[in-house]
C-alpha cells in the first residue's frame, strides 16, 4: 500500500483526533477460578466472576481477560507464522486471495462503512467446510460450502491456525457460558446455537500509514456475531466508544490477555440488556500492528431473536423482529467486496418500532 488513496479517507467527523485517551475503566477480568472448576461443580462457586462479567457486558460491552487458560505457545505460533505470511510478496499472498465465490483467504481491499481499511487480512473458518447460504436473497434456499485456502508455500500456516482455533474456541465457549449465567440462564443455554458454527478467525496486518489522521485500520463498526475474542500485539490502536460519554478510548495492550466484546447477536438475545460497542482501529506512521480476532458465530440456520425466558422473566416485549443469521452474514460479506451506495445491513433494521 502506498500513499493514501482517496478510497481510504474518512469523512471529517470520523477521522481520529490526535489525542489518544487510554481507557482506565475497561474491566480486566481474571479467569483463574475456572482452572479449578470442574464440569458438574455447583455454578454458584462462580458467582463473583459471573457478576463481574455481567457488569462488564452491561457497562462496556468490552473487557479483557487474563489467566484464561489458552496455552501461550498456540498464540505465539500463530502470531509468528502470521508475520511470515504477510511478509510474503503480494503475488504470493494473492495466490490464496479471496473472491466472490470463496470469501476465505487473503484480502487487502476490505471496506468498512464504504471506506477502505488500511489493512490486509487472511480469513479461515473454524469448521472446514462450513455451510452458509449461497446468497443473501431471501428466496434463494441454496447453500454453499466454504473451504479454507492454505498456501502450500507456507505449510506451517495451516497447523498453527488450526491449533490456535481449537484453543480459542474453548475459551469462547467458557465465556459464552459465563455470559449465559450472568443473564440468569443455565450455563449451556446458548451452546446449541453453535452446533454448525460459522465462526471464523482473521489474521490482521496493519502496515504503517503515512496519513493516520485521515485513514483508519478498521473504520468504526460493531461486530455482528455473538462474541469476539481478540488477540492484539503490543502496538495498540484499538479504540472503543465509551458508552458513558461517547468518547473514543484506547484498549491498552496487556501481554497474553484477550479482549472480549459482545456482538450484535448477544445484544438481540439479551433484548439489549447487553449492547455491542462501536470500535475502530487507528494506525500510525511508525509501527506495523498485528491482531487476531476470533468471531464466534452461530450456525447459518439460527433465527436470532430475544430469548423468550428473559422476556417472560422481566415481563418485557421483544425489541427485535427475528432474523436469519446466515442471510445476515451473506449480506455483510457482499459489501466487503463492493462499495455500496447505501449502508450495509445492521441489526437496527430488525428493531421493532416503539
Ligand atoms: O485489530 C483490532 O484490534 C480489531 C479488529 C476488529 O475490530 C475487527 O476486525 O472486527
Ligand atoms: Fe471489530
Amino acid at each position: 500500500m502506498g500513499e493514501v488513496d482517496a478510497a481510504f479517507i474518512q469523512d471529517i467527523e470520523h477521522r481520529p483526533q490526535l489525542l489518544v485517551v487510554e481507557a482506565e475503566g475497561i474491566p480486566v477480568i481474571d479467569l483463574s477460578v475456572l482452572n479449578s472448576f470442574q464440569e458438574g461443580d455447583d455454578p454458584r462457586g462462580l458467582a463473583g466472576l459471573v457478576a463481574e462479567i455481567g457488569g462488564a457486558c452491561k457497562d462496556w460491552g468490552f473487557f479483557q481477560v487474563i489467566n484464561h487458560g489458552v496455552p501461550s505457545d498456540l498464540r505465539l505460533q500463530v502470531e509468528t507464522v502470521s508475520k511470515r505470511f504477510f511478509a510474503l510478496s503480494l503475488d504470493e499472498k494473492r495466490r490464496v486471495r479471496r473472491d466472490e465465490a470463496n470469501s476465505l483467504g487473503y484480502y487487502d481491499t476490505e471496506h468498512t462503512k464504504n471506506v477502505r481499511d488500511w489493512k490486509e487480512v487472511f480469513d479461515f473458518m473454524l469448521e472446514d467446510p462450513a455451510v452458509i447460504p449461497a446468497s443473501h436473497e431471501p428466496d434463494d434456499n441454496r447453500l454453499n460450502q466454504l473451504r479454507n485456502q492454505w498456501p502450500e508455500y507456507l505449510p506451517q500456516l495451516r497447523g498453527a491456525c488450526e491449533g490456535y482455533g481449537r484453543g480459542i474456541e474453548k475459551l469462547a465457549f467458557k465465556l459464552l457460558e459465563l455470559i449465559s449465567l450472568s443473564l440468569g440462564l443455565p450455563a449451556k443455554r446458548l451452546n446449541g446455537f453453535f452446533k454448525d458454527q460459522t465462526s471464523f478467525i482473521r489474521l490482521n496486518h496493519y502496515p504503517p500509514c503515512p496519513s493516520p489522521h485521515l485513514a483508519l485500520g478498521v473504520g468504526r463498526h460493531k461486530d455482528s456475531g455473538a462474541l469476539t475474542v481478540l488477540a492484539q500485539d503490543d502496538v495498540g490502536g484499538l479504540e472503543v466508544k465509551r458508552k458513558a460519554d461517547g468518547q473514543w478510548v484506547r484498549v491498552k495492550p496487556i501481554p497474553d490477555s484477550y479482549i472480549i466484546n459482545v456482538g450484535d447477536i448477544i445484544q438481540v438475545w439479551s433484548n439489549e440488556l447487553y449492547e455491542s460497542a462501536e470500535h475502530r482501529v487507528r494506525v500510525n506512521t511508525e509501527r506495523e500492528r498485528f491482531s487476531i480476532p476470533f468471531f464466534f458465530n452461530p450456525s447459518h440456520y439460527v433465527m436470532v431473536k430475544p430469548l423468550e425466558e428473559l422476556l417472560n422473566e422481566k415481563n418485557q416485549l421483544p425489541k427485535y423482529n427475528e432474523y436469519n443469521w446466515g442471510k445476515f452474514f451473506a449480506k455483510r460479506k457482499l459489501s466487503d467486496f463492493k462499495k455500496l451506495a447505501v449502508e450495509n445491513i445492521q441489526i437496527y433494521h430488525f428493531k421493532k418500532s416503539d
